[in-house]
């Protein structure tokens, strides 16, 4: 579904990490001090030994030892805060990358992708990482500082009892060579079937009236289930793995304790060892053990944290929309913007066939032009050009004359207000809602829009006026009102061309009229081109555009075309507009 990442994921940890790489030097510094205290520990319980074997008074080496162990305990706690702070800010980055490039993407993107499995990585896939990014890459750090220093001082010590804990590192290393991958590869697969699932629950929740009305829960529960169950398996496949990992490693550490002490035993016998050496000695394996297996385990979360960098990372890679690029071009801020579309054709994807095959219309100056024409003739694709939702395949779409692909997205996107067809209102008040298109507006712009857009009776109707929720959590508000709400928020963006795809649902009268005052009073100021499906529109539009099959077929008021349009003659037939019959007719769609 989504392109792979072009780059290593330990490398885009590292980049995620790299802003922070101050604190993390610091950290680890501290870390590597607690560290190499701790390491001092041994060496110096040998030290005390020596001294009372000496006779020698051990009240000093014994202060000392303290001294280091509290020291060393601060310190270490220091390095460790530091680490794991720089965990968690690693953590927040990734996420702001995240969100930076879900919102811009581009609409053809999104078209493609499932929102369920998008917000999974932003949210699952997010938490894992902050395990790595906090005790996994701490944990790894300090440990292999406490693993080297081990083995350095081992090695110091005696040769011979070196190698044999060697062995024992490599054995471990051999191991986590063959389990680190297969627990990448299943946590990956766990993080895919979460996503799935989030897919699935978006599904259900996207049409949770319609699963409800078909009877569809059980079916839609398996589906879920499915998911769900994978995701288990692969996470059951990951504990067994990191179970196995973890026995293999704590015997590989016993199995090198013993043989220290079977090897170191014999050396003191023959009395080519001092007994303090095999006593440090066998002090430094105990004291290892702790490192080596927490770098066993801190190995198997970064793992699991490179799964999820994988699953982020390929939407940091996915198309986004750079909305500020290039120079907008003069314009006068109060006249209304031209729309101009030359021989334009249009496909969605490349394995999609043509939208519009060649769509040749001009609207400009104030007043209303309808869009008009059979359903899927390409009219609200008409929209989705001019907004640079898509680019077109052939041809040019200009506003003021200018390329849209030359204008800047933002500037383009400022001149324009836009009405989608369900006038989807957002979680939030209504105030929100209506401010989300100019977020500077003053108070009394809103009161003014309230007024022009007819939603004073809604507002006073309200429990808290325009601060009440509206949206999921709050009040339900009717089609007609979301229809004028979302007019309202493309008003108050003082647009300089109004483009409006009308609700194909039926409005009640009241709304019905409204809405076409609405539009109305706007067109006599703004550029307002709508979608029109309902005959007061049409019969009040300035110009009238008419299309079939991704063509414009004809141009006119609506006298004209019903005197020289066949296919307009029959949609405002089909509507009573004209007191034909229709069924006398070809049947064309509803307008
Ligand atoms: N995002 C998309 N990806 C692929 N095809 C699409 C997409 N959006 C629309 N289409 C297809 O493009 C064609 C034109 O759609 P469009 O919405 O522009 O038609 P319309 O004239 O506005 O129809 P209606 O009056 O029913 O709203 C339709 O066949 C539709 O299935």
């Amino acid at each position: 579904m989504l392109r792979a990442a072009p780059k290593a994921p330990v490398r885009r940890l590292w980049e995620h990490a790299r802003p922070h790489w101050r604190v993390l030097v610091l950290g680890g510094g501290l870390s590597f001090l607690g560290g190499v205290t701790s390491l001092a520990q041994p060496l110096m319980a040998k030290y005390v030994i020596d001294e009372l074997g000496a006779g020698g008074s051990i009240l000093g080496p014994v202060l000392a030892l303290t001294g280091v162990i509290v020291g060393g305990a601060v310190i270490g706690a220091v390095g460790a805060f530091l680490l794991e702070r720089t965990g968690q800010s690693v953590v927040l980055g990734v996420r702001r990358t995240l969100v930076g490039s879900l919102v811009r993407l581009r609409v053809a993107e999104v078209d493609r992708l499932k929102p369920g499995d998008l917000v999974a990585r932003l949210t699952a896939d997010t938490t894992l990482l902050r395990t790595v990014a906090t005790s996994g890459i701490t944990n790894l750090f300090t440990s292999s500082v406490l693993l080297v220093g081990g083995v350095v001082v081992m090695a110091v010590l005696d040769r011979t009892l070196f190698l044999v804990a060697a062995g024992m590192i490599v054995v471990v290393g051999l191991l986590m060579g063959v389990v680190l991958p297969r627990i990448g590869a299943a946590t990956r697969a766990a993080q895919v079937a979460l996503g799935e699932m989030g897919s699935h629950l978006e599904r259900v929740f996207g049409a949770f009236r319609t699963v409800k009305a078909s009877s569809a829960e059980d079916a839609e529960i398996a589906r879920l289930d499915t998911a769900a169950v994978e995701s288990w398996r692969r996470g059951v496949a990951v504990a067994g793995w990191t179970a196995v990992s973890g026995t293999a490693t704590w015997l590989a550490v016993n199995v090198a304790f013993l043989t220290v002490l079977a090897v170191g035993g014999g050396l003191v016998a023959a009395g080519n060892l001092p007994v303090s050496s095999l006593i440090a000695f066998l002090l430094l394996l105990f004291y290892l053990m702790e490192p080596i297996s927490t770098l066993v385990q801190s190995l198997t979360e970064i793992q699991t944290g490179l799964a999820a960098v994988r699953r982020i990372d390929e939407v940091s890679d996915l198309d986004q929309e750079d909305t500020t690029a290039g120079a907008a071009p003069a314009v006068a801020p109060d006249r209304p913007a031209s729309v101009a579309f030359e021989d334009v054709a249009f496909r969605y994807r490349p394995d999609l066939p043509l939208i519009h095959h060649g769509v040749d219309f001009e609207a400009g100056g104030a007043g209303l032009t309808a869009l008009v024409g059979p359903s899927g003739a390409g009219k609200t694709t008409v929209f989705s050009l001019v907004e640079r939702f898509y680019d077109a395949t052939s041809g040019t779409v200009r506003l003021d004359g200018t390329d849209v692909r030359d204008w800047p997205l933002d500037a383009l996107r400022a001149h324009i207000g836009y009405v989608e067809q369900d006038a989807p209102v957002l979680d939030g008040t209504l105030r929100e809602n209506l401010l989300m298109a100019a977020p500077h507006a003053t108070g009394d712009d809103v009161a003014e829009i309230v007024l022009r857009a007819r939603l004073t009776e809604l507002v006073s109707r309200l429990p808290d006026g325009l601060d009440s929720a509206i949206g999921h959590r709050g009040v339900t508000i009717s089609g007609g009102e979301r229809q004028r709400v979302a007019i309202a928020r493309a008003l108050l963006r003082r647009p300089r061309l109004l483009l409006m795809d009308e609700a194909t649902s039926q409005l009640d009268a009241a709304n019905e009229s409204a809405l076409k005052e609405v539009m109305l009073e706007a067109a006599r100021t703004t550029n307002v081109i709508v979608v029109a499906h309902r005959l007061s529109t049409v019969t009040s539009a300035d110009r009238i555009v008419v299309m079939d099959a991704g063509r414009v077929r004809a141009v006119g008021t609506h006298e004209e075309l019903v005197a020289a349009d066949e296919l307009y003659r029959d949609l405002a037939a089909g509507q009573l507009l004209t007191g034909e019959d229709p069924s006398a007719r070809s049947p064309a769609g509803a307008a």
